[in-house]
C-alpha cells in the first residue's frame, strides 16, 4: 500500500527536492511539464508504475522506449535522470524512479496552473520492461471511444476517468503523421481549424511538425474541452470524447466548469498512479533510472 509520507524519515527533503528541480526544468522549457506528465501515463499503463519506461533500451535489452507509441514521442528522460541524481545525492539507494517520476509529474501540473494532489509513494522499480505489453496496452490516437474505454477498463480507469485523464492533453503537442488524416479526411471537424492546420501538416511530408493539442499547450486549464465542443480536438482519439457518445455530456461540464475538470483531474492521477505497483521487497530501488543496478 502506497502512503505520502512513505520517505518522511528516510529523505525527509525528497518533495522539494524534486519541485526545484521541475521548476527549474519547466522554466527553461515549459513543454517540459507536459513531456513528464506523458511519461508517467506511459510507465502506469504498462505493468504499472513501476519506472519500466526508463529504462534504456543496450544491445542486450529490449524495453519499452522503441515501442511504437513512444519511440520519437516520448521525451524527458534526462530532466528525470538528472532529479534523479539530485535525489540519489541527498537519499542513497532510497527513493525509487518510479516515485520520482510520479512526483515530478504532478509538480510539472501544479506549475502550470494545473491542480495539485498527494502522491502516494513507496513504489519500487521494475527490473524488466515489455515493448509488447508497451504496443498492446498504449491507446492509439486513432482509437474510437469504445476502444479507449475498454483499453483504461484494463487499468481499473473508468470512462469518467478516461475522458479527464485525456484532459492531459491541455498541455503539450503532436506530430502531424498522429492527426494528418483526420485533418484532410475527417468531417465532424471545424473547417476553418482544419485548413489552417493543414498549412503545418500536409498530406505528404512534415511528419515530425508539430501542433498544440488544445489553443494554450503551455497552461493547464478548459481550453482542451472548449476545442472539443468548437469540433476542434486535434487527435482523431480526442474528438471521440465529443462525438456524440456517451461522454459529451462530461466533455461539455468540463468546457465551463474548470473546478469540477481540476478536481476530478487530481482524483483521477491518484487512481492511475496506483495501478499496480511494485511494493515492500518486489523490484528494486534503481541508482539510475536508464539502466537496473
Ligand atoms: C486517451 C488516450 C490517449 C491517447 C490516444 C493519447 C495519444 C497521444 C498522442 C498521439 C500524443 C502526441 C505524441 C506525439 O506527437 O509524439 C500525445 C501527447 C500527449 N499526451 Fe496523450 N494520449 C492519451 C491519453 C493521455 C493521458 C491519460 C495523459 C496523461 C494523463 C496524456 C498526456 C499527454 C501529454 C501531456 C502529451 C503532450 C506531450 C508533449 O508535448 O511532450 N495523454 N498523446
Ligand atoms: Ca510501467
Ligand atoms: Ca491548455
Amino acid at each position: 500500500q502506497l502512503t505520502p509520507d512513505f520517505y518522511a524519515r528516510t529523505c525527509p527533503r525528497l518533495k522539494f527536492t524534486v519541485r526545484d528541480a521541475m521548476r527549474q526544468a519547466v522554466q527553461r522549457e515549459p513543454r517540459m511539464a507536459a513531456s513528464i506528465l506523458r511519461l508517467f501515463f506511459h510507465d502506469c499503463f504498462v505493468n504499472g508504475c513501476d519506472g519500466s519506461i526508463l529504462l534504456d533500451d543496450t544491445a542486450t535489452f529490449t524495453g519499452e522506449q522503441n515501442a511504437f507509441p513512444n519511440r520519437n514521442s516520448v521525451r524527458g528522460f534526462e530532466v528525470i535522470d538528472a532529479i534523479k541524481a539530485r535525489v540519489e545525492a541527498a537519499c542513497a539507494a532510497t527513493v525509487s524512479c518510479a516515485d520520482v517520476l510520479a512526483l515530478a509529474a504532478r509538480d510539472g501540473v501544479e506549475l502550470v496552473g494545473g491542480p495539485s494532489w498527494r502522491v502516494a509513494l513507496g513504489r519500487r522499480d521494475a527490473r524488466t520492461a515489455s515493448q509488447a505489453q508497451a504496443n498492446s496496452d498504449l491507446p492509439s490516437p486513432f482509437a474510437n471511444l469504445s476502444t479507449l474505454i475498454s483499453m483504461f477498463a484494463a487499468k481499473g480507469l473508468n470512462a469518467r476517468d478516461m475522458t479527464v485523464l485525456s484532459g492531459a492533453h491541455t498541455l503539450g503537442f503532436a506530430q502531424c503523421s498522429l492527426f494528418r488524416t483526420r485533418i484532410h479526411n475527417e468531417t465532424n471537424i471545424d473547417p476553418s481549424f482544419a485548413a489552417s492546420r493543414r498549412l503545418t501538416c500536409p498530406l505528404s511530408g512534415g511528419d515530425s511538425n508539430l501542433a498544440a493539442l488544445d489553443a494554450t499547450p503551455n497552461r493547464f486549464d478548459n481550453s482542451y474541452y472548449r476545442k472539443l465542443v468548437a469540433r476542434r480536438g486535434l487527435l482523431h482519439s480526442d474528438q471521440e470524447l465529443f462525438n456524440g457518445g456517451s461522454q459529451d455530456g462530461l466533455v461539455r461540464t468540463y468546457s465551463f466548469n474548470m473546478a469540477a475538470f481540476a478536481g476530478d483531474f487530481a482524483a483521477a492521477m491518484v487512481k492511475m498512479g496506483n495501478i499496480s505497483p511494485l511494493t515492500g521487497t518486489a523490484g528494486e530501488i534503481r541508482t539510475t533510472c536508464g539502466a537496473v543496478n
